[in-house]
């Protein structure tokens, strides 16, 4: 038996006067059966409570018992009394929900043991006492909803990094907010008592004052005074200044350094093209569209910069004379077939044209240099928008965003399946972002050019050769690294069976990436996207789904209202 059955029937017996938990009884003896409970396959202990609106009463203490749970929510019963003394054996739990039913009481101490929490919503109850500064342990907190409920006293300066919705409105709050929490909307202060004061609420005057400017808190007279301000913040203003004329200046030098070594280096670059010319090959330039823009020449004066190197060669930005920014690939070595192989595949791919591709323009074959020209996109790659830059002041991208990049991508490699192509090298580098903010994919086709690869992080286990199915499986590599953010080749080399062995584990909300983990109401279409993404990683080739049905399971994601203009 498991150690979680008597626990469980215990609550049952103590809130559940209406016997809605009907399954729950020894006749059925395994709980992860039950409705509501989940576990942890692996030793079958509980993992998750999900019991809303289920009309249950009483005290949830019998649940306190179960160490294994990272999940609970209670929301919209008619709980009561306090919340239970002891919750230190819940220190696994991740997402808490009480909101919507009537605990009363303070917060107890041991709530601060609960330091794994994403997310508390204890709104809509009648608790009361005043908010503890320890609630700075929470330190992953993303949401903290006290909302209608009778909490008073001052708000604890709370320092939580990742906190994105907050909300203590309609309590008894008094005194000024903190500045770190001042960054939150009115409405999250809102219907307080009125000395509840300072940003975003109206500035606190004189009266509020008094109490804060006791000799134990010496600091708050500087801070809320404004005569005391004054002065100082003169003083921080001519500090700023004169550091702001520092950044520049520096930033002035770093350009011009960087202009200067740059133009050292591409004389360089520009040479090693010009050798082959000169070794006497006398290949033409050959155009897509018929209508000629630009000759070797041009693209050999056009000045040009390193984009990156990738498994087929180097890829550089050039400007052509006339302002034309293009893409050229240089490719290392075409492994596979000649001229005429060459030839024939670059007409197949350079024919075709989707609002979700890189068009390819032109191309040049010789012995000794093989050029690629294609568009350039400026909006970078789909890689460098989820994991470069990872500094502070870095903007995560929104899920919005991800779901419409996602959905472009998608559309972009089933109008390749459509014609016959396989990708062959489906990756986050190979989605580019266009002027216009649409995911468009680059380089596909090409891997037939080259030889056999080591595997990487994004290709089917069972892939021998690219196949359409192949393709479909590193797409959803390709969708977990958005859903999770973390990068394939660098943190992740087996990303799928990671993503599998934790949503076996009933951990699913533990496999978004934490920046996502701030957008509300989104959590519904991240689960349909993860499924979409287990899907496409089957392996099984048979068992996933073809391209145009993955990119209308993600145009399916949102309510029609909500798409984006890339899923037209
Ligand atoms: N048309 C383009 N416009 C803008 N950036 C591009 C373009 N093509 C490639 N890039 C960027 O240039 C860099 C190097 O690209 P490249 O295709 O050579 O290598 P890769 O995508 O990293 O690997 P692979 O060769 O396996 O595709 C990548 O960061 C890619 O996003």
């Amino acid at each position: 038996l498991s150690p979680d059955f008597y626990p469980l029937i215990s609550f049952k017996a103590a809130s559940d006067p209406s016997n809605k938990l009907s399954q729950w009884n020894s006749t059925s003896p395994d709980p992860c059966s039950w409705h509501g409970v989940s576990c942890l396959p692996r030793n079958r202990r509980v993992s998750a409570i999900v019991l809303e609106n289920l009309n249950l009463t009483g005290s949830i203490l019998p649940l306190t018992s179960l160490s294994h749970l990272r999940i609970l929510s209670l929301k919209a019963n008619r709980f009561h009394g306090p919340l239970p003394p002891s919750l230190a054996n819940l220190s696994s739990l991740t997402l808490l929900y009480l909101n919507h039913n009537h605990f009363s009481g303070p917060l107890p101490p041991s709530l601060t043991a609960l330091t794994r929490l994403f997310r508390l919503d204890l709104s809509h109850n009648s608790l009361s006492g005043p908010i503890p500064l320890s609630l700075n342990r929470f330190s992953r907190l993303l949401t903290l909803r006290l909302h209608l409920n009778n909490f008073h006293g001052h708000l604890p300066n709370l320092s939580l990094p990742n906190l994105v919705d907050f909300n203590v409105s309609s309590n008894h709050l008094s005194g000024p907010i903190p500045l770190s929490l001042s960054s939150f909307p009115q409405s999250a202060f809102s219907h307080n008592s009125p000395s509840l004061c300072g940003p975003p609420l109206t500035q606190c005057t004189h009266k509020a004052i008094p109490a804060l400017a006791s000799p134990l808190n010496p600091r708050n007279d500087t801070v809320f005074s404004p005569q005391r301000r004054t002065p100082k913040l003169g003083l921080m203003l001519l500090l700023l200044i004169v550091l702001a004329d520092l950044l520049v200046l520096a930033f002035v030098s770093l350009l011009l350094y960087c202009y200067f070594c740059r133009k050292r280096n591409h004389s360089g670059e520009g040479k090693e093209v010009r050798d082959s010319k000169e070794r006497g090959e006398d290949s033409q330039m050959v155009f897509f569209e018929g209508e000629k823009r630009f000759q070797l020449d041009d693209l050999l004066r056009a000045s040009a910069e390193m984009l990156g190197k990738g498994v087929f060669g180097t890829a550089y930005k050039a400007v052509l004379h006339d302002g034309t920014l293009v893409a050229v690939k240089r490719i290392k070595e075409v492994s596979v077939g000649g001229k005429r192989e060459f030839h024939q595949r670059m007409q197949e791919l350079g024919s075709l044209r989707h609002c979700n591709l890189v068009a390819f323009r032109a191309y040049y074959f010789a012995k000794h240099e093989k050029l690629l020209v294609s568009d350039y996109m400026p909006n970078a790659s789909l890689s460098y928008l989820l994991h470069g830059n990872r500094g502070p002041g870095r903007t995560p991208l929104d899920w919005s965003s991800r779901v419409k990049l996602a959905g472009g991508a998608a559309r972009g490699v089933a109008f390749l399946h459509d014609n016959k192509v396989t990708h062959g090298n489906i990756k986050s580098t190979n989605v580019l972002v266009d002027v216009a903010g649409n995911a468009r994919i680059a380089d596909f086709g090409l891997s037939i050019f080259a030889a056999p690869t080591t595997p990487n992080a994004y290709r089917a286990p069972d892939a021998r050769k690219h196949t359409h199915m192949s393709d479909v499986y590193s797409f959803g590599v390709l969708l977990l690294e958005i859903l999770t953010g973390k990068c394939p080749s660098a943190e992740a080399p087996d990303l799928p069976r990671w993503v599998r062995s934790v949503v076996r584990e009933e951990w699913t909300a533990e496999v978004f990436d934490l920046e996502l983990m701030s957008y509300r109401d989104v959590e519904e279409e991240m689960v349909a996207m993860l499924h979409i993404a287990i899907a496409c990683t089957a392996t099984a080739p048979d068992q996933r789904p073809t391209m145009s049905h993955v990119a209308n399971m993600i145009q399916d994601l949102r309510p029609a209202g909500t798409r984006t203009q890339s899923f037209n």
